[in-house]
Formats: C-alpha cells, sequence, structure tokens
C-alpha cells in the first residue's frame, strides 16, 4: 500500500467542487436523433455551444433548450435526418444502399471470432426490411491492397443470415453488370450483401466516378458505419453526393448520441478514466476531456511520462522522454480548470515484459531501476473506485495496464466491474472503443453497460472533438419544434 508520503510526492490534484464552479447545463438524455443547430445566433449557454455538441447531439436538444430558458417555440435545427424520420411509404420497394462496418475478426479458418459489429448492424436493416425495402449491403473488410479472397465478406453470409431471418443474397462484386442484376432481382425485404468495397482502389481515394457507380445501384442512402464514419471514402462520404436522401442509421445514432450528447452535457459529476500505452495517443482524447469531465483518471503505460514529469524514478518503465513537458502541462490544466485529475499511487511492476514476469506491487514513487510498471496497484483500484462512486456519468478508454497478461489485468478488470456495479445504479457508462471494450468483454460485464462503441478510430476522434466526415456528408432534417 502506498504511503501518504508517497501519495504526497505524486501530488495528487484534490476533488474539487468544480460542479457549482463551473458552466453547466442541463443534462441530455439518451436520444433517438440528432441535430445540430446555430445556437450561438440564440445566445445559448456555452455548454450548448459546444461545437461537437451542435454538431452532433441528440433531440432532446428540446430540453436542453428549454432548460437554457429560451422561449422560443421553434428552433430552426439544422438536423441529420434519420432513418427513422423515412415513413413506410418513402421506404417501400425502395432500393436502399447500407454502409455498415462490417468489419470483424476472423481466424485462420475464416470463422468470425467477434460478431458484435454484425449484430450492431442488424436494428437499421430489419427495420428496412420491416418496411419493404431492398437492401444493399455494403461494407470493407480489413485493408486489403487489390481484390484478397481473404478479405472476402463471403464468411460473414450465414451469420447475418441468422440474425437477420432472411436469406442474404451474396454478390461477387460490389458494382458492374452482375451487381446490377443481383439487385433487379432483389425481392422487397430482400438484402444482398455487396463484396468487400475496398477490392477497389478507388474507395479509399473516395474517387467521385466510383461513388457514382455505387450509387447507381439504389434509391437512398443510409450510413450506419460508425466505425468508418471517421473515413471520407466512397461508400462512406463521396456516395451522398449521388444519394438522396443520405441519412444516418440506428447505430451511427446511437454511437453520437453517447460519445457526443452525454460527454457533451453529462449527467454529473462526470468521470473520464483514460488508459493505454501512450500519452502520445491520447493527448486530444484527453485535453477535450478535461474540458468536460469533473473527475480524470488515468492508468496504464502513460502514466510513467506523468511520473517522470514529476522527477519520479520509474525504472524500465515506457516512458515518453518527449512528451514530459506535455504531461507537466496537462497536469497544470486540470487544475486550472478545477478538474480532479488523479494519477495511481501504487502499480505492479515486473522484471521483464512477459505473462510469467515475477511481479511485486510497490507505491509509486519506489519503482526500482530494472523493473517496469505493467498494472496499477490495490490502493489505486481503491482509490479509483472510490473517486467514482458518487459520480453520475463515466466514459472509459484504454486499459489501466497491460491487460493481456492475467498478473497485470487486475487493475484494468477491476475498473471494468466497478463499471458495472454503477451502471447497476443507473449511472451512464460509456466505453469508448478499442481495447477496453475487449476487457469489457473480457470480464463479462458488456451487457451491463450503457453504451459500448463499436469504434476504434472513430470513437477516439469523437471523443478529441473531430467532425467525422461520414456524419457531415449526411441529409439535414426538417426543422423541429421545441
Ligand atoms: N504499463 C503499461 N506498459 C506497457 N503497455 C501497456 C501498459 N498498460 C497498458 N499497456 C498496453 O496498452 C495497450 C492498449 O493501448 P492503446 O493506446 O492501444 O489503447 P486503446 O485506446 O484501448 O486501444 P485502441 O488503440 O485499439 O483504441 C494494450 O495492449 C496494453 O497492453
Ligand atoms: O476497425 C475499424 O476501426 C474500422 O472498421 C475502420 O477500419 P480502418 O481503420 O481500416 O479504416
Amino acid at each position: 500500500m502506498a504511503s501518504a508520503a508517497a501519495r504526497a510526492s505524486l501530488s495528487l490534484i484534490p476533488t474539487t467542487s468544480s460542479s457549482t464552479s463551473r458552466t453547466r447545463s442541463p443534462s441530455l438524455p439518451t436520444a433517438t436523433r440528432f441535430f445540430y443547430s446555430p445556437l450561438r445566433r440564440m445566445g445559448l449557454s456555452a455548454a450548448a455551444t459546444d461545437p461537437l455538441l451542435s454538431l452532433h447531439a441528440g433531440s432532446n436538444f428540446r430540453s436542453l433548450i428549454k432548460g437554457c430558458g429560451k422561449a422560443s417555440r421553434w428552433v430552426v435545427c439544422m438536423a441529420k435526418k434519420s432513418v427513422g424520420d423515412l415513413t413506410a411509404s418513402d421506404l417501400k420497394g425502395k432500393k436502399v444502399f447500407v454502409r455498415a462496418d462490417l468489419n470483424v475478426p476472423l481466424d485462420d479458418s475464416q470463422n468470425i471470432t467477434d460478431d458484435t459489429r454484425i449484430r450492431a448492424a442488424v436494428p437499421t436493416i430489419k427495420h428496412l426490411i420491416a418496411n419493404g425495402a431492398k437492401v444493399i449491403l455494403s461494407s470493407h473488410l480489413g485493408r486489403p491492397k487489390g481484390v484478397t479472397p481473404k478479405f472476402s465478406l463471403a464468411p460473414l453470409v450465414p451469420r447475418l443470415s441468422e440474425l437477420l431471418g432472411v436469406q442474404v443474397v451474396k454478390a461477387d462484386d460490389c458494382i458492374g453488370p452482375e451487381v446490377e442484376k443481383l439487385v433487379a432481382s432483389l425481392p422487397e425485404g430482400g438484402v444482398l450483401l455487396l463484396e468487400n468495397v475496398r477490392f477497389y482502389k478507388e474507395e479509399e481515394k473516395n474517387e467521385p466516378e466510383f461513388a457514382k457507380k455505387l450509387a447507381s445501384l439504389a434509391d437512398l442512402y443510409v450510413n450506419d458505419a460508425f466505425g468508418t464514419a471517421h473515413r471520407a471514402h466512397a461508400s462512406t462520404e463521396g456516395v451522398t453526393k449521388f444519394l438522396k436522401p443520405s441519412v444516418a442509421g440506428f447505430l451511427l445514432q446511437k454511437e453520437l448520441d453517447y460519445l457526443v450528447g452525454a460527454v457533451s452535457s453529462p449527467k454529473r459529476p462526470f468521470a473520464a478514466i483514460v488508459g493505454g500505452s501512450k500519452v502520445s495517443s491520447k493527448i486530444g482524447v484527453i485535453e477535450s476531456l478535461l474540458e468536460k469531465c469533473d473527475i480524470l483518471l488515468l492508468g496504464g503505460g502513460m502514466i510513467f511520462t506523468f511520473y517522470k514529469a514529476q522527477g519520479l524514478s520509474v525504472g524500465s518503465s515506457l516512458v515518453e522522454e518527449d512528451k514530459l513537458g506535455l504531461a507537466t502541462s496537462l497536469l497544470e490544466k486540470a487544475k486550472a480548470k478545477g478538474v480532479s485529475l488523479m494519477l495511481p499511487t501504487d502499480v505492479v511492476i515486473a522484471d521483464k515484459f512477459a505473462p510469467d514476469a515475477n511481479s511485486k506491487t510497490v507505491p509509486a514513487s519506489a519503482i526500482p531501476d530494472g523493473w517496469m510498471g505493467l498494472d496499477i496497484g490495490p490502493d489505486s483500484i481503491k482509490t479509483f473506485n472510490d473517486a467514482l462512486e458518487t459520480t453520475k456519468t463515466v466514459i472509459w478508454n484504454g486499459p489501466m495496464g497491460v491487460f493481456e497478461f492475467d498478473k497485470f489485468a487486475l487493475g484494468t478488470e477491476a475498473v471494468a466491474k466497478k463499471l458495472a456495479e454503477l451502471s447497476g445504479k443507473g449511472v451512464t457508462t460509456i466505453i469508448g472503443g478499442g481495447d477496453s471494450v475487449a476487457a469489457v468483454e473480457k470480464v463479462g460485464v458488456a451487457e451491463v453497460m450503457s453504451h459500448i462503441s463499436t469504434g476504434g478510430g472513430a470513437s477516439l476522434e469523437l471523443l478529441e472533438g473531430k467532425q467525422l466526415p461520414g456524419v457531415l456528408a449526411l441529409d439535414e432534417a426538417i426543422p423541429v419544434p421545441v
């Protein structure tokens, strides 16, 4: 256990009463539609005019705006149109090009090892089937250079058919006369899965001629590929220039509702937990979350750069020497903003980077030479759990340690278990993609979380405050009453 002296030497920044000292806005409950609006012109609060929120946030903007005390009965919202906005008559008999992210892991025998992304795509497709649309389903798989059989979408057909309750037809290409014939013979409620759209280099180059060929297959476009929404590719962005309407699918909406809506206007206290290997890959996320959260808990390999920046010895732990100044400035920024930034007080160290390494727990201020920190220690787990106890919203991105090795997985598993417990008490728990999703699944608590993102890079970019081209390209909805 870390001593009081060790704690002090880490200069933990104490929790502040930030929730009273900072601008607050009403919280956004989960939304089913999302809108953005020129809110600044309406003179709304800082939180309401958050550029991200104004771009992507949920329909309960209505309550947000009401909460801001504005009397306007109508707000001219530039909203993203949703597949849920389309009526049965908009869809019946229509050919709908659906871009999903079916980029699932396959083993050497081409078996799907995790079908999460297929399951996540199902609600939108089922909605279209139920409304008599003809679904032309498109996705990429992996990063093929030209036609590469091991990246074919064929292995997905049985699982997709099972989940949808219809026999999915598979095309051998994604454009061309054979595909056109299959589209022409597609019945209402039928599903045609196009071959991997990345077999054409024009996809990633977003070539208009290729996008036009994809678009020519259909009458309207639905983008439900959240995991690929950060890519301006032909099937995610280019195609929208040739297909109207171009609308958002249910998964895309849900991801935005949580990763933008719930994060930009959270129920407070709002805690963010950021881990992973390097501080350099999380700078954007940390800086962006510092603007929004009340508590920031850091773990993973990045903590050693923070320790070193504070003058501690870190043995042979992972350190980014060129980011020491940045670590110091992030600590200062947290302090200035009244965010309670907490670093682990103790760590589990190893004598080598291996699953069978010798290990022991030491105060973070006492890492011996030749040893490396691979997990947060029990004292830190307790401190983190206590800090999370009163939160109302928690977002987590990145593991607390090398969770791939059982000996160093306890910190990550403890966070997963704590979030599951909080979820059961009504706390909004958001798992922001990447390895933390794998950790939550390993612990078997995925089902109880409020939201588990299907995006790796896309969720990271959203959390960094970036705009996603696949979202920006979609049509805007009609004004909504408030
Ligand atoms: N103390 C540590 N030393 C070295 N590596 C660590 C340490 N703690 C965690 N890691 C490693 O960090 C990796 C995850 O880091 P990464 O930044 O990729 O996280 P992520 O954001 O969850 O993943 P993704 O990049 O897929 O979104 C894991 O493989 C884990 O083993
Ligand atoms: O797995 C992902 O993150 C998405 O499917 C996007 O894949 P990409 O990084 O190859 O564009």
